[in-house]
């Protein structure tokens, strides 16, 4: 089938290799030049492991390409996907600018037939909206449907490749019969294509994201519990995990959820509930307690130091707002930082693959180690704030040898608390014990 993805960022750049995998003649469309220049060029735009290798596999067989011209990249194809952003507005509220801009011009450009695909998270009612900015001037039939998608950042491919699930919200026959051709190869008796309306999917989104960040808050509540009752929150993690109601996954606590996703998603459920008066008091609690997480580790850290950081400086591992992505947008670190650098200290910084998405942001207000190690350099404490697996088993030596204080303050508890004893560390992480 000739498909078409409008927007190659994580969701679209995925979205097209992964259709073109499995046989598709996929046209990218994307307005920033210097992108598409990279990606026709052959060089992919975003770090996700497992994406280069399908990605140059299918631009060498050419069932994968780029443009910057709408007109040409939906020329034909029967799909046309919208992976637009809907950034959060002053309000919160999603922007639907970008989704509405791209359907103006798609109802004066569309000479056939096409099904218009919302694979971008929508607020209920957005399928209307887009249909009405298409039908402004189009002169041929065509469907909208809801095809939320779910892919984490770091194992998007295996996601994409693999769902759980595929949600398709439509009330047309003739876009159901064309969705469910495309999916076919994705999906297998244990993960099925979900078919519901539109409105339902639209919303299936938000609270599936709004469900997996009230799992993530509820844990780190517990895990500020844990510190003052004097219990360890890793073993009441396994404790309730092992109730398949509960399940394992998503009950890890930390220094809060960060990303593109589910602060923006959280925001605009919240936002849409008032909308209709509702007051989702539940969403407004795991938002705020959120926020107060990013900064969980600040009054270990002030605490140490007697209060005064002016002056003192610390290395910090990890940037992206989790391990496998170079995605730096809501990450914890960066409010961790500012909060170092506002209470008059320095910060060195070292991340695996997200480096200069930092640098681009925080230039010269901090400083970057090309080595974990190196970051040590002259650092009073250590602060961990991503759980990168280089991070997981680091040699203790060297960082000994390097802090000014035997400090570790650990935002996504990676060590055991027992070993960081016996190695005679100040260890303070997320719902257990401190070692001091
Ligand atoms: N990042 C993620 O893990 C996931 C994101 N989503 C949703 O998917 C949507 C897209 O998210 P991302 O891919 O992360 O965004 P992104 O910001 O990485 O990519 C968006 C792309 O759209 C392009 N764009 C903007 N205006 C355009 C236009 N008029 N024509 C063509 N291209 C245009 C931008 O240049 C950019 O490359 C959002 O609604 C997001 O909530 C859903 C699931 C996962
Ligand atoms: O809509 C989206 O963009 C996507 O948002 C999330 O995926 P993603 O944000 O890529 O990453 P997750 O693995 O979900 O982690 C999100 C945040 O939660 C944090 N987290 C995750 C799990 C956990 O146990 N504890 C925890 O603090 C992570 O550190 C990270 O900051 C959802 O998991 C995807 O299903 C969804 O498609």
């Amino acid at each position: 089938m000739k498909i078409t993805v409008v927007g190659t960022g994580y969701v679209g750049l995925v979205t097209g290799t992964c259709f073109a995998e499995t046989g598709n003649e996929v046209t990218c469309v994307d307005i920033d030049v210097n992108k598409v220049a990279k990606l026709s060029a052959g060089q992919v735009t975003i770090y996700e492991p497992g994406l280069e290798k399908l990605f140059e596999r299918n631009l060498k067989e050419e069932r994968l390409f780029f443009t910057t011209s709408l007109e040409d990249g939906i020329r034909d194809a029967e799909v046309v996907f919208l992976a637009l952003p809907t950034p959060p507005g002053a309000d919160g509220a999603a922007d639907l600018s970008f989704i509405l801009k791209v359907a103006d011009q798609l109802g004066k450009l569309m000479t056939d037939y096409k099904v218009i695909v919302d694979k971008s998270t929508v607020p209920v009612g957005t399928a209307e909206k887009v249909i009405a900015a298409i039908a402004q001037n189009c002169k041929t039939s065509f469907d909208v449907v809801s095809n939320p998608e779910f892919l984490r950042e770091g194992v998007a491919v295996d996601d994409f490749m693999k769902p759980d699930r595929v949600v398709i919200g439509t009330n047309s026959e003739r876009a159901r019969k064309i969705m469910g051709e495309l999916y076919a190869p994705f999906v297998r008796q244990g993960n099925p294509i979900i078919y519901m309306d539109e409105k339902s999917a639209e919303l299936t989104k938000y609270a599936a994201n709004s469900f997996l960040a009230t799992k993530i808050s509820f844990m780190n509540e517990i895990a500020v519990l844990c510190e003052k009752l004097g219990a360890d929150v890793d073993m009441v993690r396994r404790g309730i995990g092992s109730d398949d109601r509960i399940g394992k996954r998503f009950l890890f606590p930390g220094i809060g959820y960060g990303g593109s996703c589910f602060p923006k998603d959280v925001q605009a459920l919240v936002k849409s509930s008032e909308d209709v008066n509702y007051d989702f008091r539940i969403l407004n609690a795991v938002m705020d307690v959120n926020e107060k997480q990013k900064l969980f580790l600040l009054p270990k850290i002030k605490a140490y130091f007697n209060d005064d950081l002016k002056g003192k400086h610390f290395a910090l591992w990890g940037l992206a707002f989790k391990p496998n992505t170079d995605d730096i947008r809501e990450a914890p670190a960066l409010y961790i930082i500012d909060a170092l650098v506002d209470a008059g200290a320095t910060v060195t910084v070292f991340d695996p693959e997200a480096m200069e998405n930092v640098r681009q942001i925080a230039g010269d207000k901090i400083t970057y180690a090309e080595h974990q190690y190196t970051c040590l350099d002259k650092a009073d404490a250590l602060i961990i704030a991503t759980e990168w697996s280089v991070f997981r088993t680091p040699d203790f030596n060297k960082i000994s040898a390097a802090l000014k204080y035997k400090a570790i303050f650990d935002g996504r508890n990676l060590f055991e608390v027992a070993r960081m004893r016996e190695m005679g560390y100040h260890y303070e992480s997320v719902g257990r014990a401190a070692i001091v």
